[in-house]
Formats: C-alpha cells, structure tokens, sequence
C-alpha cells in the first residue's frame, strides 16, 4: 500500500561560488495521513530544505515528493506552510489575513457567508476570534503566530508544513501554543510536520521523532516512534519514565551520535540543549504555579 506522503530518494544539490554543496542525500521517509512528524537535527543540518521540498517551493536535484500517488511538482493549498515568523501582512486585520487565504482556495466554492462562518470559524479554533479587526502590529507576537496558524488551517490543507512555528516565542507562550496544537490536532487530525529544534516540544507533540545527520549529504539518521498516549499533558509526561526514555534518545542523538565536530561550538550545544529544558521546565513551573 502507498503512503499518504512518501519522499523519496532526494538528493539536494545547490550551486555555490565556491562549487556544488549536496545539501541532502537520499532522503527517504514515509508519513501517513494524520501523522504528526517533528523533523530535528543540528542547525544547517537540512530540515527546511526538506520542507521547502514537500512544501514545492524547491525542486529536488534528483527522487521527489508523492502526496496522495501525485508528484509534488510546486506549491499548493492543500499543503499549507507556517513560518517562524508568522508572515502576515501588516496592513492587513487578522479577519482579512485569514480571508485572503480562503477566498484563495474557497472562491466560487463557498458563498460570502459561509467563507465569514469559516473565516470566525478558524480564528475562534486557535482563540483568536476577540482580536479579529486587530491589524498583526497592535497583537502580540503568539497571537500573530495563531493567526498564522489559523490562516494555514483555514486552507483545510492536506499537509500542515511547519518551520520552527514557535520557536521565536518566550517558554510561557510556546507551551500554551504547544497545548493549543494538540487541541486542534485532537479535533482536525491533520498531517503535519514540523520543524524544531526543542527536544521537548518534539517528544510532547509528535508521533514520530525524524532525527537528521548532519550536512552535507545530510539524510534520515533515526526515526523514533512516540507512542506516548493522547490527549498528552506536559505535568504529567514529566514524570513519565517512556516520555523520559524517548527524550534522551533524541538527545543522545544530537549530542552523542551527531555530535558537531567543527561549527558546532559546545556553547552551541548546551544552549540548545538548555533551551528546550528551560523551556519545559519554566512552562512546569508557571503552569503548576
Ligand atoms: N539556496 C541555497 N543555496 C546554497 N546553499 C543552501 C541554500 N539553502 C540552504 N543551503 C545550505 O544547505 C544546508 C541546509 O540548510 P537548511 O536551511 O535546510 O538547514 P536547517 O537544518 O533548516 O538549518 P537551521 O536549523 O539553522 O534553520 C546548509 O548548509 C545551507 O547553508
């Protein structure tokens, strides 16, 4: 049987002054539908040129992208992407930055009042409906990055294609965002992947863990499968010695097995390695407090 979303066989080469860089090397990996797959690796690793692949804005050097037995061949509604940073435009209110996306895939489909309905619809899925004449300037950083949210999901895209969606938010409001994700999830139960570079954050959220080796001629290191039961809950899985297992699995991998020999300073590492503790452990803390 063929997967909902199969890549295969990439190859990503990408012309330099200084000759070509094989950015990834046979890439393969198969995600079903519903699946919500977290890609990590170290930072240069290839995570986004994978994405920007799926998503069809880079074309492979060679092997391909199948969603549903058809070539991904450029971008498409039905695989929706949300940036690290939001990308709405400023003069625009969340309501019509929402409405843009649907009169894009909805016109002619859907009256003026239904595409009204969806567009609240949306917005109220990712609380965000009390701010709708609000322009992105006049709401918070995690606010904007729900109606980025809420605009990706609008499309009722295929795939939800997320690059480091919380990554530029504080600890507090990324484990709010995080728990409003797997809310939506429970309800929608969209394909989705994303990017991150928080351990926690993978392991919270993800049915599969994708680990990539580092570039060039990066590829899929290991996939681990989280099996965790849902709905999760980041105070409980704390405590939670498979939560903890599959944890120090991914770390292992990054810090042992992948461990960055030259541009990966151990600054670097702990950083990242202390972030996504930091993260999980303030979020505990605020939210228990
Ligand atoms: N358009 C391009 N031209 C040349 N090299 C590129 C291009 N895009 C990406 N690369 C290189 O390919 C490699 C992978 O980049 P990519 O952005 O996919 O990594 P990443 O894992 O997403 O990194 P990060 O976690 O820091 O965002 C890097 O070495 C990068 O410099």
């Amino acid at each position: 049987m063929s997967s909902f979303l199969e890549i295969s066989g990439v190859d990503m080469v990408f012309p330099t002054p200084k000759g070509s860089f094989t950015a990834l090397k046979d890439v393969n990996l198969k995600i079903n539908k519903g699946e919500f797959v977290s890609l990590i690796g170290h930072s240069g690793c290839g995570k986004s040129t994978v994405l920007n692949i799926v998503a069809g804005l880079y074309q492979a050097s060679s092997g391909g992208v199948i969603l549903k037995n058809a070539e991904v061949k450029e971008p498409g509604p039905e695989r929706a992407v949300v940036f690290q940073n939001h990308s709405l435009l400023p003069w625009l209110s969340t309501y019509q930055n929402v409405e843009l996306a649907v009169k894009k895939v909805f016109s002619g489909k859907m009256s003026k009042t239904e595409m009204k309905q969806w567009i609240e619809h949306n917005l109220q899925l990712v609380h965000m409906d009390h701010a709708m004449h609000k322009r992105p300037g006049e709401i918070s950083g995690g606010m904007k990055q729900r109606v980025g949210i809420a605009r990706a999901l609008a499309m009722q895209p295929e795939v939800l294609l997320m690059d480091e969606p919380f990554g530029a938010l504080d600890a507090l409001t990324r484990a709010h965002m995080q728990d409003s994700l797997m809310e939506i999830q429970s309800q929608l139960n969209n394909t989705v992947i994303m990017i991150t570079h928080d351990v926690d954050e993978a392991v919270l959220l993800s049915d599969k863990i994708v680990m990539m080796t580092n570039g060039p001629e990066a590829t899929v290191g290991e996939i681990l499968s989280v099996k965790l039961e849902r709905p999760r809950n980041r105070l409980a899985l704390a405590q939670d010695t498979e939560y903890n297992r599959l944890r120090s699995e991914v770390l292992k991998f990054l810090y042992e097995k992948q461990r960055k020999v030259q541009s990966f300073t151990n600054k670097q590492a702990s950083k990242m390695q202390g972030m996504s503790q930091q993260t999980s452990h303030k979020a505990i803390k605020v939210i228990s407090s």
